[in-house]
């Protein structure tokens, strides 16, 4: 699991071998404690690169472990080792140096990153705290502030800002492993005294108290029920004020208590089921290795209502032409506006330009004709997307993908407004829809693989979580919100309020509660739906019986809101007043 060879004469070359990612198996770490001591012990060697095989440094330690009994070589004292050794040790990062595969190249004395690659120890986002020193190399090395951010979110950095940040020495257009071994040659036989993180003082700030008590209220506010972020803030402020060793046993202890919590637990099943999702497949045997998308260039957006404008900033963030329709002249002239102003606002945050120029609106269908793929958002009503359906089907070239964002509508009964139902899938997206991750790609039994793998590949393009699902009322993602909302509008009835629901939910932490995120979506469209099933009828929306609806308790609290156009954020009024 990883290769020695010796390269330009002097250069021992370590190549860790763990497809797909590299990460530090038993046996990868097996691999790399053997061949480090290969190295150390060969009199020809001078210097060590340690590289990854296919373009990958390491993608950290192997999940798959977690939760199981861990055997081989530990990780600390393999990285000490390297650390440790009186030849310079130097990493050439290409492609992913995360978690422990950028605590891996801590421990060596240099670093050199292509300067397409990307760093982080983002243990946090699995529940977890880097655990193998990265709480206390890093901050010895870039200081207490930055590492606390990169530690508490996770995120990932560039090579550009690996440099800037001090966290490499070098970074490369060329061949990484080549430069690596370059720079392996040029510090062979120099002093390491300088090169060991773990023996340099964490450079703090003088008030240490007061910094890490102001981080951790911020932390805490963000972590909304966390418990890693907040254990990370503890592991780095033993980096600040303790001794190397001392400093180490505290991150093992904070580890400890996060190994076994029932959130790492579902923070690594959902990294799991988030890839899983990807090898999807039809009832009728077709695949996701075997089914080829199209490639999407230019896209469209019928009705930019809260969803189409949503959909509109997201296709365009993905460099996409984006041709934008709404046929009526008031929400045609907003949508504009706001559609300009999410994506301003969007860049500002990204620190990039806003694809203004990738969106052309225009009031008239007519608009679709040379697009690859279009996404209808109009009104949840049938009738509507009939019309809209067979429209496109005659004005759309020959190919052209037509996709609903029906939240609960038949994706087979539109598809049969169409001349080739085979190109109708559902993307049915969620509100916001440039922000929110999760895609529902909805297949109907008419629906071709290429179809759905090409909704599925775009998804993918646009930074979504794509789940394949079936052609039924509401779909998965709604069906498992039903029952919540209705507990919830049930609490209402009980004596709770909305901002009292809220707030525990909010405690809890979920981003927002339900009624905040009712209103953000609009009221009218479950409203809608509801009329649709034969739930909202005049007439029974008082009185004890009127609680009872085609068999089961109902609440009528969101019907009433509607009746008064009570629709949410966007007319100023929902469970909340705007
Ligand atoms: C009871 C007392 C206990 C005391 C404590 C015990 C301590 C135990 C020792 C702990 C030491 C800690 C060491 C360290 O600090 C902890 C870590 O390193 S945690 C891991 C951190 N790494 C990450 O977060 C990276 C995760 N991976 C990614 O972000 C991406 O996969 C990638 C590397 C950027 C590559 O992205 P893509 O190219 O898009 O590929 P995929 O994401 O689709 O992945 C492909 C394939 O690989 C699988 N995979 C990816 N990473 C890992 C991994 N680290 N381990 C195992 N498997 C991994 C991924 O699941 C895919 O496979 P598939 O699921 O599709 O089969």
């Amino acid at each position: 699991m990883a290769q020695f060879a010796r390269v330009s004469r002097s250069v021992g070359l370590i190549t860790l071998q763990n497809p797909p990612v590299n990460a530090l198996s038993a046996l990868a770490r097996q691999g790399i404690v053997d061949a480090v001591k290969r190295a150390l012990s060969d009199p020809k060697v001078k210097s060590v690169v340690i590289c990854g095989q296919n373009g990958i440094f390491c993608g950290g330690a192997d999940i798959k472990e977690f939760g199981t009994n861990i055997t081989g070589p530990p990780l600390v004292p393999m990285i000490h080792a390297i650390e440790a050794s009186n030849k310079p040790v130097v990493a050439a990062i290409e492609g992913s140096a995360f978690g422990g595969g950028l605590e891996l190249a801590l421990g060596c004395h240099y670093r050199v990153a292509h300067s397409k690659a990307k760093l982080g120890l983002t243990e946090v986002t699995l529940g977890l705290l880097p655990a193998a020193g990265g709480t206390q190399r890093l901050p010895r090395l870039i200081g207490v502030p930055a590492a606390l951010n990169l530690i508490t979110t996770g995120r990932h950095v560039t090579a550009a800002e690996a440099l800037q940040l001090g966290i490499v020495d070098q970074v490369t257009d060329h061949n990484t492993v080549d430069e690596a071994v370059k720079f392996a040659l040029s510090v062979a036989g120099k002093s390491l005294d300088a090169r060991r993180i773990s023996t340099y003082p964490c450079p703090c700030p003088s008030d240490v108290d007061a910094l890490f008590e102001e981080v951790m209220q911020k932390v805490r506010q963000s972590a909304r029920g966390a418990i890693a972020p907040i254990a990370c803030v503890q592991a780095v402020r033993a980096a600040a004020t303790l001794p190397y060793s001392q400093g180490m046993e505290r991150e093992q202890e904070l580890m400890a208590t996060l190994f076994t919590s029932g959130q790492a637990r579902a923070l690594q099943y959902c990294f799991f089921a988030q890839r899983a999702v990807g090898r999807w497949s039809m009832p009728s045997g077709a695949r996701w290795d075997t089914s080829k998308p199209r490639s999407i260039h230019k896209a469209a957006v019928i009705g930019l209502g809260t969803m189409g404008r949503g959909i509109a900033v997201a296709l365009a963030q993905t460099g996409l032409s984006v041709v934008a329709v709404e046929t009526q002249e008031k929400q045609f002239m907003e949508a504009k506006k706001m559609v300009s102003g999410m994506m301003e606002r969007g860049a500002k945050r990204h620190g990039t330009a806003p694809p203004l120029d990738k969106i052309t609106y225009s009031q008239n269908i007519q608009a679709v004709a040379d697009v690859d793929l279009v996404i209808e958002a109009v009104f949840e009503d049938m009738a509507l997307k009939e019309k809209v359906f067979q429209q496109l089907s005659t004005i759309c070239k020959q190919g052209t993908f037509l996709c609903t964002n029906t939240s609960a509508l038949d994706v087979d009964h539109l598809a049969s407004q169409t001349r080739n139902p085979e190109l109708v899938v559902g993307m049915h997206f969620f509100a916001p829809a440039h922000v929110m991750k999760l895609l529902e790609v909805v297949y109907g039994p008419r629906s071709s693989p290429q179809a759905v793998a090409t909704a599925m590949q775009l998804g993918k393009k646009m930074g979504k979580v794509s789940v394949a699902v079936g052609n039924c009322r509401g779909f998965v993602g709604n069906r498992m919100l039903k029952p919540y909302l209705e507990q919830a509008l049930f609490l209402l009835e009980e004596g709770a309020t909305p901002e009292l629901v809220d707030g525990a939910l909010e405690e809890f932490g979920f981003a927002l509660g339900v009624f905040k995120m009712s209103d953000l979506s609009g009221l009218d469209v479950g409203w809608k739906v509801r009329k649709g099933d034969g739930l909202v009828e005049p007439g029974l929306a008082s009185g004890p019986s009127a609680r009872i609806r085609q068999g089961r308790r109902y609440s009528p609290l969101g019907d009433l809101l509607c009746e008064q156009g009570r629709f949410g954020q966007k007319t100023g009024q929902g469970w909340y007043r705007y």
